[in-house]
């Protein structure tokens, strides 16, 4: 049936180059939509095995990115040109490239293959990735890809280091949040796994909330504060706190880092 969907060119063929923590998530995440034949590439025995279940394919071989539609590079920044280099993908093949910093046109001058940018996040893995693509190189099946695995925007590449600290850093942020809740749970005599699991699916629920309903988050805030009741003293004592100028502050700092990485991947 597989072989039928490859020939009948109903399904597509996905290459993912480096199979660590983000390559891993999209791998895993794909595996649970249909339509996807995904072959994983790592030099690392250890992160293949880590992905032999998820994917059709695992090699150490990168030329079997020459058999893919679209092939997703998930290696460390400093790795990029160097995979490239030992690449030969055809001008009918789409690379989409993961890696922070590393600009499309760092990457488009070392390959035929029509390049699109990408910042993804881990929440691939569960089918709720948050990523942000250039419009630049976008097509139809790259917007299929990122749409099987979670909600992407469609950004100037400007906005890309931006977007980095928001979506791509940003799952660290909100588990770094999560855990806040967790302690103040325990401390208020929950045990360890109530709390993460209610402190976790707060956070869920609130996200999903705010996806879908219509209302803006300061009356989303209202709907949840009863006159004279617990909510309000709680907002009152975040209201006052330097909690906002931390979030802004991690994200600036993210940003800035992401500038920094970019310097070092120019062609000028
Ligand atoms: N970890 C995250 O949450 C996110 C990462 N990214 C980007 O994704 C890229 C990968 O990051 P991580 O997954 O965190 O790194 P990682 O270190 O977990 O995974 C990188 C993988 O690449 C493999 N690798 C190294 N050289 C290779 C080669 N020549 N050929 C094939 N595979 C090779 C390594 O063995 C490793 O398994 C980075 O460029 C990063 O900026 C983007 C958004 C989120
Ligand atoms: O920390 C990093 O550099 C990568 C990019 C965004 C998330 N992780």
């Amino acid at each position: 049936m597989l072989l039928n969907a490859l020939s009948q060119g109903t399904m597509t063929r996905v290459s993912v180059i480096g199979c660590g923590n983000m390559g891993g998530a999209l791998i895993r995440g794909l595996r649970s939509v249909d339509g996807y034949h995904v072959t994983a590439i790592d030099l690392d025995p250890a992160a293949l095995v880590a992905v032999e279940s998820f994917a059709e394919e695992t090699t150490d071989d990168a030329s079997a990115a020459r058999e893919a539609d679209i092939v997703v590079i998930a290696v460390k920044p400093s790795i990029v040109e160097s995979v490239l280099a030992d690449l030969d993908l055809r001008a009918d093949q789409t690379l989409v490239t993961f890696a922070a910093g590393v600009s499309r046109g760092f990457v488009a001058a070392r390959t035929d293959a029509s390049v699109v940018r990408v910042m993804p996040n881990l929440a691939a893995e569960t089918g709720n990735m948050a990523a942000a693509v250039t419009e630049e190189g976008l097509t139809d099946e790259v917007r299929d890809l990122l749409g099987a695995v979670g909600e992407y925007a469609e950004v100037d590449e400007s906005l890309m280091d931006i977007a980095t600290a928001v979506n791509g850093s940003g799952p660290a942020f909100a588990f770094y949040l999560i855990d806040a809740m967790k302690t103040a749970g325990i401390d208020g005599g929950l045990e360890p796994e109530q709390a993460e699991r209610l402190a976790a699916q707060t956070f869920k629920g609130a996200a999903e909330t705010v996806l879908r309903d219509d209302r803006t988050v300061d009356e989303l805030i209202d709907a949840v504060c009863s006159p004279k009741g617990t909510t309000i003293e709680g907002m009152k004592a975040l209201r006052e706190s330097d909690a906002d100028d931390g979030v802004v502050e991690a994200v600036v700092a993210a940003e800035r880092r992401s500038r920094e990485l970019a310097e070092a991947f120019t062609d000028e």
